[in-house]
Formats: structure tokens, C-alpha cells, sequence
């Protein structure tokens, strides 16, 4: 006897993984359940714009890569239109000089590279697009609809052991054992560490592995912002929105229409002054657990669920309009300054981590100066720029915006990845942030909670954690 579906399911955030869970929740528990998606802030959470002068960059996630397949799922059910982004020639500066520069030439390009290092940069390439292969996996499994009680589970199914040793290692380690140099390390992967993820490469060499995978070609975002998937994954997944932050949960015995008492949780939230609550059979949470970020309190579980510690990045995104002070890297004028991107190596005085040319979210006014020649430039940066700071970089500006992201874990091998299943029916997405922070991860651990949570409720046990998944799928047609 198939079980009947829960009458409500509660999703704590509508960022990408919370608005993919609910996407997936509706298709695998049909149109009777009741979903509410609990947002405190706004839809699309660490996926948002801002504006300069009438035109809208990505503030937060900004680029996808080709192979990220959920993502690319979803903009075509939703019909979204997406565009290529490119940031231009790259430059990397240490605080001196530009001790590489990209030419537009691709023939000069590979001179420069194999001049400085040899074959590694190759070399590299290979490693990362031989661990993509590997991650690609997942999608099987997950078209299967396989799930994985752990984050654990889930690495060792897609790529064994050596996929847990990425994650215990940091990357440093693991490409100084597989003989890069100190320089190709210091010029080429940390700066590509500190763009993405605001850390050296001290960070495991699983994230370092995804980092690198950004700076392949073909990247693309969402036409209108990377956000719109959001919105459109909740409206197609016809959910609740509730516009509300979550302070409490709490498991309880209610008695149901049935007549039976049964376990069900208790959400306790706010919206402006009020509060109100509401009771679930299912509940899964989609932000970061941690008292900076969601501060959500687990009341009278038993056993009581763990505290949660991580440490997330504190990076500002920073738009400014106006003539880049070219000079700085060098002692070149703007007209010879044909660089699009500027990565820097790790040095203590730098106060940016990177500095570009960001596309507009509208395909047709990318990397386009306005009538005065200027462009908008995007920075991440440690700590809000002053405006002292901001003259260093430019001659003149005339627009400034930031945001201020707690952003990505900080990441500090070897990870102690955090429970997937908090209790009972209750589960944890963004504990996969803990092996990358990308939208595809959130997309990714999204579905397999609501796979996990799908074939818990029904007993599918058969379903969950199953060994030798690829060479089980590898011989069936
Ligand atoms: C500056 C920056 C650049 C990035 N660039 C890229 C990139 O180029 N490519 C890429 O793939 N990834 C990138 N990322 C990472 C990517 O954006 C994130 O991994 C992804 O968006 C996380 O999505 P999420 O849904 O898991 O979490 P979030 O987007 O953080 O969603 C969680 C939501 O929960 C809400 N919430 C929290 N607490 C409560 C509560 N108590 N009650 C109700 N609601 C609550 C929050 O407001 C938020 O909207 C970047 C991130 C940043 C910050
Ligand atoms: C999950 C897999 C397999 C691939 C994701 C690759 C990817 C898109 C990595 C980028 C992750 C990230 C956190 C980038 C932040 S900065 C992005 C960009 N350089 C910008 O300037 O906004």
C-alpha cells in the first residue's frame, strides 16, 4: 500500500536550494501537499543584483558552469533566456606589478604560459576536468532518484575515496604532491581561490577543484538575473511564499483529521512584529545554520540537535563607476590597459581581492563603456571599502554601491561535514557547503533532500545509500 503523501511540508529559506527543494517536493509528492517556503530577506537569497545607473549586475552568484546540469534544467522548464559571460583579458597583480597578463592572442597566450610554467597550467586543466567527470556522476544517481544520507555517502558514491581525501586535504597539499610549483601556485591558483571563494589555497582541495572549474570557458548566467530562477522554481512549484523569518522549531504530538496522534513540528516565525506558527510533517532547512546567518533554535528535541559553528567569509561586493587608475598596476595609461579581470596573489596589503569588468544581466550592453568612456567595475574585497581605498583604484567616480555577504564557509580542511537528517523528518541542506558553495551545490544537495525526505516517508529504503551505484548503472540500459 503506497503511503499517503504528508499533509505540509515547511522550506526554511528561498535562496536556490530552498526554491529547487520545492520544485522537486511537488514533482515527487504531487499537487496535494501544502508547501510553505519561508524567506526573511529576499527571494534568491545569496543569488541578487544591484543597480548602477539603470543597469543590474549580479551582486552575489553571478557565473554557472556548462556542465551544471540542474541549473541548466531549470532555466529551460522555466524558459529563461541565458547569455555567455565573459571577463575579458586577466591580469594578475601582487601588489607591485602585473606578474601575468592574458593577451588576446591566443597563440601569444600559450607562448606566455609555457615560457613561466611549463606545461602545468595543462597539467591542470586535466585534473580538474577528470574530477568534473567524476562529479558528473551525481546526475545518474539522482535521475535514478538515489539518495544519500550524508554528505559523506554522497562524495564516496560519485567518487570514491579519493573524493573524501579531496575533501580532508587542502589543496596546497594535494597539487604541491602532484609536483606544481611554488610559482604556478601563487600566481595562477591562488588568485583564482581568492575571486571565488576570498580564501588561499589553504581551503580543501575539493572547493579548490570547483574554484578552478570557474575559470573554464562557457560559463553562462540567466538573462534578467541568476535570481529569476528562484522566483520562477518557486512559482512553477506552486509553494506558499511566506515573507517571514523562523525563530523556533519544535517537535510536538498533534492530533490529525484521522483521529491519530501524531509527531508533527511546530514553526514559530515573524513577520514585522507578530508572530505566528504552523505545524508540518516535513521541514527542510535551506540556509546556513549558524546563530550569524538564520538563527533558528531547535526547542526540546531529544536527542537535542547540534549547535552550529561554521565560520562563513565575510566578503563586499563593491560596483563603481569611473576611470580605473590604470597606473596602479603598472606604469601603463589607460589606452594600453586592455584588461577585463585583475586577480591578486596573496599579499597582506591588498585591500581587494579581485577587481573586473562585470556583465550587465542584459546580454546586449555587456562590456560596453558608457558615452563617457567609463566602465563599472565590481570588487570583492575582506572588509567595506573606504572611500580613501576607492581613489587608489580610480581617478575619478561618480557612482558607488556595496553589499556585504557573509558568503561561503571558511574552509579549513579536514571538513567535518555536518547531518544531512537533523531528526526524524527534518533535514539539512546547506550542509553540503561544507565540500563547495556554489548554486549547482545548493541545486544539487536540494535534490537529493527531497529524494531522501520523498523515500524516508514512503520506506524506500532500497533507495537510500546504495554501494557500487556506478557500475550497478554503468551495465543497465
Ligand atoms: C559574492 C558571491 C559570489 C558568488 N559567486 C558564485 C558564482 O559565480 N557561481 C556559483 O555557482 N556560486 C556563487 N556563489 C555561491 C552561491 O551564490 C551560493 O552557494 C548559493 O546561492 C547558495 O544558495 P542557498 O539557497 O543554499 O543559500 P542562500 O542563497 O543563502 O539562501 C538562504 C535563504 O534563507 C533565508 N533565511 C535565512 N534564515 C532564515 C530564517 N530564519 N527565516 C526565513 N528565511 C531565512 C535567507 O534570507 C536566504 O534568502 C557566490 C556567493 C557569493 C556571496
Ligand atoms: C559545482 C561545479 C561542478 C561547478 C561550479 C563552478 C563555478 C561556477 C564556480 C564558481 C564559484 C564561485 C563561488 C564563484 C564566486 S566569484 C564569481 C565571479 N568570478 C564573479 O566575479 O562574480
Amino acid at each position: 500500500e503506497p503511503r499517503s503523501p504528508p499533509d505540509k511540508i515547511a522550506i526554511i529559506g528561498a535562496g536556490i536550494g530552498g526554491t529547487s527543494a520545492a520544485y522537486i517536493l511537488r514533482q515527487k509528492f504531487g499537487k496535494d501537499v501544502k508547501i510553505d517556503v519561508f524567506e526573511r530577506e529576499e527571494v534568491g537569497g545569496r543569488l541578487a543584483t544591484m543597480t548602477v545607473q539603470g543597469q543590474d549586475y549580479e551582486a552575489g552568484g553571478s557565473i554557472i558552469h556548462p556542465l551544471n546540469l540542474h541549473m541548466k534544467r531549470f532555466v529551460k522548464d522555466l524558459g529563461l533566456s541565458t547569455f555567455q559571460v565573459s571577463g575579458g583579458l586577466v591580469g594578475v597583480y601582487d601588489g607591485e606589478t602585473l606578474v601575468f597578463e592574458e593577451s588576446s592572442w591566443f597563440i601569444i597566450n600559450m607562448i606566455k604560459l609555457i615560457w613561466r610554467y611549463g606545461f602545468q597550467p595543462l597539467r591542470m586543466h586535466m585534473w580538474v576536468e577528470d574530477l568534473l567527470g567524476k562529479f558528473m556522476r551525481i546526475y545518474r544517481y539522482q535521475s535514478h532518484e538515489y539518495a544519500f544520507s550524508s554528505v559523506e555517502k554522497l562524495l564516496h558514491a560519485i567518487g570514491g575515496d579519493e573524493f573524501l581525501g579531496l575533501l580532508n586535504r587542502t589543496l596546497l597539499e594535494t597539487l604541491q604532491k602532484a609536483g606544481f610549483s611554488e610559482k604556478f601556485l601563487n600566481e595562477m591558483i591562488a588568485p583564482v581561490m581568492r575571486v571565488n571563494y576570498g580564501q588561499s589555497t589553504g581551503l580543501n582541495a575539493f572547493v579548490g577543484a570547483v574554484s578552478l572549474s570557474g575559470a573554464d570557458s562557457g560559463l553562462w548566467a540567466v538573462e534578467g538575473g541568476n535570481k529569476l530562477v528562484c522566483s520562477g522554481l518557486l512559482q512553477a512549484s506552486k509553494s506558499n511564499l511566506i515573507s517571514g523569518s523562523v525563530m523556533y522549531i519544535e517537535e510536538k504530538t498533534r492530533t490529525k483529521q484521522t483521529g491519530n496522534p501524531t509527531k508533527m513540528y511546530e514553526v514559530v516565525y515573524q513577520i514585522g512584529s507578530e508572530t505566528r506558527s504552523d505545524f508540518y510533517d516535513i521541514i527542510l532547512v535551506a540556509t546556513p545554520l549558524n546563530r550569524k546567518m538564520s538563527n533558528i533554535t531547535f526547542l526540546n528535541f531529544d536527542p537535542p540537535i547540534e549547535e552550529f559553528h561554521r565560520k562563513y567569509e565575510h566578503i563586499v561586493t563593491t560596483l563603481v563607476k569611473g576611470e580605473l587608475n590604470s597606473s596602479v598596476f603598472g606604469s601603463r595609461t589607460i589606452d594600453n590597459f586592455g584588461l577585463g579581470t585583475v586577480l591578486t596573489t596573496d599579499n597582506s596589503n591588498l585591500f581587494i581581492n579581485s577587481l573586473g569588468i562585470p556583465s550587465s544581466v542584459k546580454k546586449e550592453e555587456n562590456l560596453q563603456p558608457s558615452a563617457d568612456g567609463t566602465y563599472v567595475w565590481k570588487m570583492f574585497s575582506p572588509e567595506t571599502l573606504t572611500k580613501a581605498q576607492i581613489l587608489k583604484l580610480f581617478l575619478s567616480y561618480d557612482y558607488a554601491v556595496k553589499k556585504p555577504w557573509l558568503a561561503y564557509p571558511h574552509y579549513e580542511p579536514p571538513e567535518k561535514c555536518p547531518s544531512i537528517i537533523l531528526h526524524d523528518r527534518l533535514y539539512y541542506l546547506n550542509g553540503m557547503e561544507c565540500a563547495a558553495s556554489a548554486m549547482e551545490m545548493s541545486a544539487m544537495a536540494a535534490h537529493n533532500v527531497a529524494l531522501l525526505a520523498y523515500h524516508r516517508w514512503n520506506g524506500h529504503t532500497d533507495m537510500i545509500d546504495q554501494d557500487g551505484l556506478y557500475e550497478k548503472l554503468k551495465t543497465e540500459l
